[in-house]
């Protein structure tokens, strides 16, 4: 059977993509083929998802959508193996900072999209941002679309936005771990079991997520609505803000931000 997936870079950002397009049956294991250097990662990739694997970057370039999954510090390395790459083949690019215009450089005649999206693809509920490059037809959209759309949602913006969106929903889960991780430690200093505190943190930080998403409610108005006066909540709220919990949120989202741009330099 040919290749219809070809994806460099079997990592975690590949897993979490590859894993959920099988389940939804976007794509059949048979047409896709991982290009992965280390050899337990492709047995392991093999062995799980029996996809088809390699490690030469070069046996992927004949695919109809190349998954570019690699670190962006590599890039320079796998656009040599890359000299045969078919025009037709349409590019997408997952790495942080890398702009269109330097990997339009590199494959001056595909079309290329810049996609951004996040780990809570495995279960279908990423977050991903696309933004075209010259090259790209409605046709090349559609299929991106189709392919994004199936490990959560999707929104299209300028270029522009890309680093901004990396900061944000790109680095966000991170965050957000972080954060159920806390609240569970915190669970735990009062009294709780981890067993019990964990699954308490972790429907709390959901629940919240579901409720704002499905009534619409500002954020600021949810933690209104908690806070009694003269009570617990308020009480927390006054200790997040000495200790600058909203400041660090926002200085991370803008820290992951600059990174990205940086890399996107360095590509
Ligand atoms: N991890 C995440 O949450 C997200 C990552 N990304 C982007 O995805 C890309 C991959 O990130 P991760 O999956 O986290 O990294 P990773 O380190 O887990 O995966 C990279 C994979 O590339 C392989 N690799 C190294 N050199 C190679 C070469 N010359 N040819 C082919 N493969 C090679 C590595 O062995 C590794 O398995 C990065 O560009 C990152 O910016 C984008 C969104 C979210
Ligand atoms: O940490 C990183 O560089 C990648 C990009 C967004 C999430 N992980």
């Amino acid at each position: 059977m040919s290749i219809k997936l070809g994806i460099i870079g079997g990592g975690v950002m590949a897993e979490a993509i590859l894993s959920r397009l099988l389940a939804q049956q976007i794509y059949d294991p048979n047409t896709v083929l991982i290009s992965e250097p280390q050899q337990q990662r492709q047995e392991f990739l093999q062995a799980k998802y029996q996809v088809n694997v390699t490690s030469d970057n070069r046996s992927v370039t004949q695919s109809e959508v190349i998954l570019l999954a690699i670190k962006p510090q590599v890039l320079s390395t796998v656009s040599g193996d890359l000299s045969e790459l078919s025009s037709t083949t349409l590019m997408i690019s997952i790495l942080a900072g890398v702009p269109l215009k330097r990997l339009e450089e590199i494959f001056l005649n595909n079309p290329i999209i810049r996609v951004m999206p996040n780990t809570p693809a495995t279960v279908g509920a990423a977050m991903t941002a696309i933004a075209s490059g010259k090259h790209v037809q409605s046709h090349h959209l559609s299929l991106t679309k189709n392919i994004f759309c199936a490990i959560g949602e999707v929104v299209e913006v300028s270029e522009s936005l890309m680093d901004a969106v990396t900061g944000l929903s790109g680095s966000g889960p991170a965050f957000v771990a972080m954060m159920i991780e806390a609240l569970a430690d915190g669970g735990v200093a009062a009294g709780l079991p981890r067993a019990i505190a964990l699954p308490l943190a972790l429907q709390t930080v959901l629940g919240t997520a579901q409720l704002i998403q499905t009534t619409g409610i500002h954020p600021a108005q949810l933690k209104d609505q908690v806070t009694s006066p003269g009570g617990t909540t308020i009480a927390g709220v006054a200790q997040l803000e000495k200790q600058g919990f909203r400041s660090a949120v926002i200085e991370a989202v803008y820290a992951a931000y600059k990174r990205s741009v940086e890399l996107g330099q360095k590509s």
